[in-house]
């Protein structure tokens, strides 16, 4: 019998103040997270929002104690399903590649060719399948796969695109709520309100992005689950940058329940499994803070999963089914045969006429003076459209 591997996806997170910006420079010059339609200005557009941002998003990281806690709970997370799944009666071991900061997804892959893995499952963190967060990882790996042939021949890999609908997940978050629910004084009259992270629209409109419809689904199996007879709403949080992005979003979502009478409200983080800055920060301060300026005075959120026997149990089910019947390929989930335009920097590509190579020269006189202007005034248009 081979040698058995798990490899946990996420995107990880800086661990201290002076990680913040370099971390954020690995996000932005992700073309999956900023979909330019010249790869050339990706490099320094992410350099010139990430210097422009740090601030703002370090006095974030600040307020829940200087750095993201996702390292860690990750790491917990591994050591957990690798002690599952070897009460389970497989020796298989968990490694950990993070998409923008350390332990990164090349340091793990190199780890595990020289450790000798010959079966590996690729699993994200993330319950549901989007572009930005497990496509962008399913990418990179599929690229360090092409730079490195001797993978192909020593390791036989198996991917989890997503599993929202996993039975064991969808009852643990249905736990997780329940308990909370019931610490209410009056459980029936709390609105549940489930808070996903936003993409932006074109994501699922054109790029055919499966997110909103696992997001939707997986809130309705929850729903289902937990079999209670509260009135629930679904939002999106997170939003970034100029363009739309999924909706309702989350702030306009509780200001309206909020003038609709709701007094108790209890949120449901859905897209993520571990506490990160988008739950401690986002949620606990500046959502709890316009909630309540909305008359929602009893404001409470469910914890994340992080270690949740449950959770892990079902975790390492997934595994030993997806090592026992290996099914997707990297090269499968990167390039369906269906209908679906996932991967958008393709079609800029083929899309490279004599008018592009025109806009070409055009955005880069704009981009430089806009840039120039930024940096010497402090205010421009990044701040304008809200990337900063
Ligand atoms: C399912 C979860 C996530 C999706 C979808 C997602 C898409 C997405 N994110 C950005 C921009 C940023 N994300 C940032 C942090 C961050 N994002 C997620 C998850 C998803 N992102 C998590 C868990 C975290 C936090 C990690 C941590 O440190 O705890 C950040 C940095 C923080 C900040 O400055 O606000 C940015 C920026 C885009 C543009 C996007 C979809 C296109
Ligand atoms: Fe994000
Ligand atoms: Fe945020």
């Amino acid at each position: 019998m081979g040698r058995f591997g798990v490899l946990l996806l996420n995107l990880g997170g800086p661990e201290q103040l002076g990680d913040v910006r370099p971390f954020l420079f690995n996000l932005f010059s992700d073309p999956e997270i900023i979909r330019l339609p010249f790869p050339w200005l990706q490099g320094p557009l992410a350099w010139l929002i990430s210097t422009l941002r740090a601030q703002k998003s370090q006095e974030n990281y600040r307020q829940i104690g200087g750095g993201s806690p996702l390292r860690r709970i990750t790491e917990e997370q591994a050591k957990a399903l690798e002690e599952c799944l070897s009460r389970k009666g497989t020796d298989a071991k968990v490694y950990i590649g993070m998409r923008y900061w350390h332990p990164f997804t090349e340091e793990a892959i190199a780890t595990i060719k020289r450790d000798g893995v010959e079966k590996l499952v690729i699993l994200p963190l993330y319950p549901q399948f989007s572009i930005s967060t497990s496509g962008s990882s399913f990418r990179l790996l599929e690229q360090i796969w092409k730079d490195d042939p001797s993978l192909e021949r020593q390791i036989e890999h198996t991917v989890v695109p997503s599993w929202y609908n996993r039975p064991g997940y969808v009852r643990a978050m249905a736990q997780l709520i329940a308990q909370q629910l019931n610490q209410f004084e009056e459980p029936d009259r709390v609105h549940l309100f489930f808070s996903a992270h936003g993409v932006p629209i074109s994501y699922v409109e054109e790029a055919g992005d499966p997110y909103q419809q696992e997001i939707e689904d997986c809130t309705a199996l929850i729903v289902q689950q937990l079999n209670r007879p509260n009135p629930h709403t679904l939002a999106y949080q997170s939003r970034v940058g100029p363009v739309e992005w999924l909706k309702p979003y989350t702030e306009d979502a509780l200001e309206e329940l909020g003038a609709q009478g709701v007094k108790d409200l209890l949120v449901v983080p859905i897209s993520f499994v571990s506490e990160h800055i988008e739950t401690l920060q986002e949620i606990d301060i500046e959502y709890r803070e316009l909630a309540e300026h909305a008359g929602i005075s009893n404001f409470r959120r469910v914890p994340a999963l992080n270690t949740h026997s449950g959770f892990i149990d079902d975790l390492a089910n997934l595994a030993i089914e997806s090592l026992e019947s290996p099914s997707l390929q990297l090269s499968e989930v990167m390039h369906p045969k269906k209908n679906v335009k996932m991967y958008p920097q393709e079609r800029w590509e083929w899309g490279m006429t004599t008018a592009a190579e025109v806009w070409n020269g055009r955005l880069a006189m704009i981009g430089f003076i806009a840039l120039i202007v930024e940096l010497i005034s402090g205010q421009g248009l990044l701040h304008y459209v809200g990337l900063l």
